[in-house]
């Protein structure tokens, strides 16, 4: 066989069988398909033959096909060209560090890593080296300083957002001392880490996997593994006072979801529910704060987050932002130079205040906080959710849960940023402060000390940031986005008639 130039020449054509239907088999570039036809002869069997299946609602699974053919020789040819293509396919992994979350979502991380994924990995010939983690932290800790990276080709941790914001955290870090930068700098272009990173959902929102793939199931999402998929996605770096605090991927949330998210810590007992209880009583507290957004809006990008797209497989806004040097630099150029003419400024009493960088699709909301936000385009979507009635905030809440657009409503508007900064209100300098008593009056005053003063039961002046399910310890923030600074195991979500019409499974 030769070697081929073009991906998809056709390398072999027969008619073969499974059981006793016949088909036209074909093979051209790491694509198998069969189609039936009309029958003949006698039969040698190959051996049987792993591939991916399409199910509904985006799951995959496992299948096997034995075909049988009229002569050896041409069994051979099969079964060597197969060999041969699978073997020249180098995105597949071949060796994965696995780590698992014992304590995640309903605690199953290990059993569902044992039962579903440790099978699957063997039979792909993959080897692992798999570490159970034994404290908050383990898994981050290990990555940025005692793994051995170049041993292997993708790390792999199954629990939920938090679990794989600890792997984040680790080889984005260690990315960037190889590469002798300072992650503190809040300005410093960071390096892309090269390994992948695969998720088995085994959390309690699990909004990654969710939106990078379509559904929390984790053969499914072993099997993208298994093929080899890559999928870059941005990244947020909050830092506080040019010091770094945290990277966050898919929500990051002052008001509503870090009160939210505060109150469910002490009943992480409940398992995943716990969000729906603290939902439900954070919803009837109807907190809102004052503070400062100010932010620098992108440019140069086509879409917006009131699109009617949405971010799919092979996204042609993720590909047209994407980072091009030169356009790149020009998104933080007016940051870099100091020249802040760009930057916007608003003020407010605010309920929440979210930056999705992606749509943070999960089951509690199939379309997410942002559902026109994109993995990879290098910007984040900010929503500001101001100071309204309980009901009005509940049709807010209720849309992210139907058809209807969750930005119609006129307390809520949404911005696609590259940067943005938030300065609680009482975190203002005294002259901001002074400037806002004097511009406000009496009323004003008596406000500030009435909510500084805990025995009159008023609103507290601070929430909390929620950053991908873990509290932040400062409340004013800087926030940039890293364009395509990690690569995940995974496609993005499929068409739905890209798997309805697709008859091609592929091996594994
Ligand atoms: C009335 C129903 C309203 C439903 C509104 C649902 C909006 C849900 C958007 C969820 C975005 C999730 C973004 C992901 C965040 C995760 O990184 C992060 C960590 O995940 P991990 O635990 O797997 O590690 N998860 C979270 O922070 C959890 C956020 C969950 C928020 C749930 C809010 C439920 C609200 C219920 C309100 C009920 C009002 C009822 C009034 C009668
Ligand atoms: N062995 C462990 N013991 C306790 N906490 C852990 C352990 N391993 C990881 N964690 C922490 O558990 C938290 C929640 O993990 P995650 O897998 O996201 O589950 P969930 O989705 O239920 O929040 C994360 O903050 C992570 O750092
Ligand atoms: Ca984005």
């Amino acid at each position: 066989m030769t070697p081929m130039d073009k991906p998809n020449r056709l390398l072999l054509l027969s008619e073969l069988r499974v059981r006793d239907t016949a088909y036209n088999v074909s093979l051209s570039r790491s694509l198998l398909t069969w189609k039936r036809r009309a029958s003949s002869p006698v039969y040698h069997p190959f051996r049987p033959m792993s591939y991916v299946e399409r199910c509904q609602q985006h799951r995959w699974r496992c299948a096997a096909v034995t075909f049988t053919c009229p002569d050896g020789g041409l069994c051979q040819s099969w079964v060597g060209a197969i060999a041969e293509q699978l073997a020249a396919i180098t995105s597949r992994p071949r060796r994965l560090l696995i780590y698992i979350n014992p304590y995640g979502g309903k605690r199953q991380g290990g059993r569902v890593y044992e039962q579903k994924v440790a099978p699957l990995f063997a039979q792909a010939a993959i080897s692992t080296h798999v570490i159970v983690t034994e404290h908050a932290n383990h898994a981050r800790d290990h990555l940025r300083t005692d793994a051995e990276l170049k041993k292997y080709d993708g790390v792999v941790c199954v629990g939920g957002d938090g679990m794989f914001s600890e792997i984040v955290h680790g080889l984005i870090w260690r990315t960037q001392m190889d590469s002798s930068l300072d992650p503190n700098s809040p300005d410093e272009t960071l390096t892309s880490c090269s390994l992948r990173i695969g998720i088995i959902p085994a959390g309690s929102t699990d909004c990654i996997c969710f939106a990078t793939v379509g559904t929390n199931d984790p053969v499914t999402s072993a099997l993208h593994i298994i093929v080899g998929d890559s999928q870059p996605m941005d990244v947020c770096s909050i830092h506080h006072n040019n010091t770094f605090l945290r990277y966050s991927v898919s929500l990051l949330g002052y008001g509503f979801y870090g009160d939210v998210l505060t109150d469910s810590e002490r009943k992480r007992w409940m398992g995943p529910v716990r969000y729906d209880f603290s939902g439900l009583k954070m919803f009837l507290t109807h907190h809102y704060y004052e503070g400062t957004v100010s932010y620098l809006p992108a440019r140069g990008v086509v879409g917006t987050p009131r699109d009617a797209a949405r971010c799919r497989s092979g996204c042609v806004v993720c590909q047209h932002n994407g980072p091009k040097p030169s356009e790149r630099a020009e998104k933080y150029e007016t940051d870099d130079c100091g020249n802040d003419g760009d930057w916007r400024t608003i003020r407010g009493k605010f309920l929440a205040i979210n930056a999705a960088s992606m749509s943070c699709a999960c089951p509690r909301s199939p379309k997410g906080l942002s559902p026109a936000a994109h993995l990879a385009d290098g910007t984040t979507d900010l929503i500001l959710v101001r100071k309204c009635s309980r009901f009005d905030f509940l049709r807010h809440l209720l849309r992210h849960t139907n058809k209807e657009d969750q930005f119609d409503l006129n307390f809520v508007e949404v911005h696609r940023v590259v940067r943005f900064r938030f300065m609680p209100r009482h975190c203002q300098s005294d002259s901001d402060l002074e400037l806002d008593l004097l511009e406000n009056g009496k009323r004003q005053i008596f406000g500030q000390i009435c909510r500084d003063h805990p025995a009159c039961g008023c609103a507290p002046a601070y929430s909390s940031w929620n950053c991908d399910g873990e509290i932040l310890t400062h409340t004013a923030i800087d926030v940039r986005v890293h364009c395509r600074l990690i690569k995940l195991f995974a496609r993005g979500i499929e068409e739905p008639q890209v798997f309805e019409d697709l008859t091609n499974p592929c091996a594994i």
